[in-house]
């Protein structure tokens, strides 16, 4: 995980300090070579903190790839991922949680034998393991971070609008429901960037509709990195945006300032 100077430091994300104006996470020259094929040529990204930050573009444009990279999945063969304005070298998904980053992956991971609310408890449980550090250094009582935990827990199924499904199990509740319950897990670990990956995938065009809603009500609780084909969605929820096109990035902005730039209209709506 972390390597400064060849050393492993910062026992947890909660620990690290950002200067103001920070990226709280920060990709640079990022490069990824499947074979021949460049799938990220110098990719360059900055999410702010408590911003909601899209990376969009066309099939094949290296979303996931660069989704992989940040995560940890994927090493990139140039560049540099930065957390909070340090550089990681070789982390792994399971470093995120340490590093304060929370991820919702496709496949939602719940646990099929655990109602709602142990599922998102097993968030919070994650981020304790992650913060054991502080624990041995005597920083809280075990009991009085399990209440707070629990509260939390149930602070969130409310704001996420999942409560009256608190003691249900996964296979029962209906598909947005079960994503709602997989960001309040990844957000019980008060994240400084939560990483989402398609959250819109699957949903109705009501359920869109709430995760706008969603999403902006996140805005200063949590920085918000999103990599999203639905446009609109993309549109309406970020602060800013990062269009890829095979690799490249040919814009970046405000979705205004995204919306009218020519390449993006061309590359990614396909017009010239
Ligand atoms: N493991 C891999 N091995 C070889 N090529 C890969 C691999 N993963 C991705 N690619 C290629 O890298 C390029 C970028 O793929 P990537 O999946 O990141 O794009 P994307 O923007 O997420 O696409 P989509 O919107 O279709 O999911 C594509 O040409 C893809 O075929």
């Amino acid at each position: 995980m972390w390597d400064q100077r060849g050393g492993r430091c910062g026992p947890t994300g909660a620990g690290m300090r950002e200067s103001p104006g920070q990226p709280v996470l920060e990709a640079s020259g990022v490069t990824v070579r499947f074979g021949g094929l460049t799938a990220l040529d110098g990719v360059r990204l900055a999410v702010m903190p408590g911003s909601v930050h899209g990376v969009i573009g066309p099939n094949g444009a290296g979303k996931t790839t660069l989704f992989n990279v940040l995560c940890g999945f994927v090493a990139p063969r140039e560049g540099t991922v930065r957390v909070h304005g340090k550089p990681l070298r070789r982390h792994r998904p399971h470093d995120l949680a340490a590093l304060g980053i929370a991820r919702t992956v496709q496949g939602l991971g719940l646990f099929a034998g655990c109602t709602v609310i142990d599922n998102v408890l097993v968030g919070a449980h994650r981020h304790r393991k992650a913060s054991a550090f502080s624990s041995l250094l005597g920083l809280g009582g075990a009991a009085r971070d399990e209440g707070r935990l629990r509260d939390k827990a149930e602070e969130l199924l409310a704001l996420l609008r999942i409560d009256n499904w608190r003691d249900a199990y996964p296979a029962t509740l209906p598909y947005g429901v079960r994503k709602r319950v997989a960001l309040a897990r990844a957000l019980v670990a008060e994240p400084a960037l939560l990483m989402l990956d398609e959250p819109a995938s699957g949903l109705s065009e009501l359920e869109r509709e709430e995760l706008v809603d969603l999403l902006r009500g996140l805005t200063g609780r949590t920085a918000v990195l999103l990599v999203e084909h639905h446009m609109d969605l993309v549109m309406r929820v970020c602060d800013r945006i990062t269009v890829l096109d095979f690799g490249r990035v040919i814009a970046a902005g405000t979705p205004d300032e995204v919306r009218d730039d020519p390449q993006v209209t061309e590359a990614y709506l396909g017009v010239g």
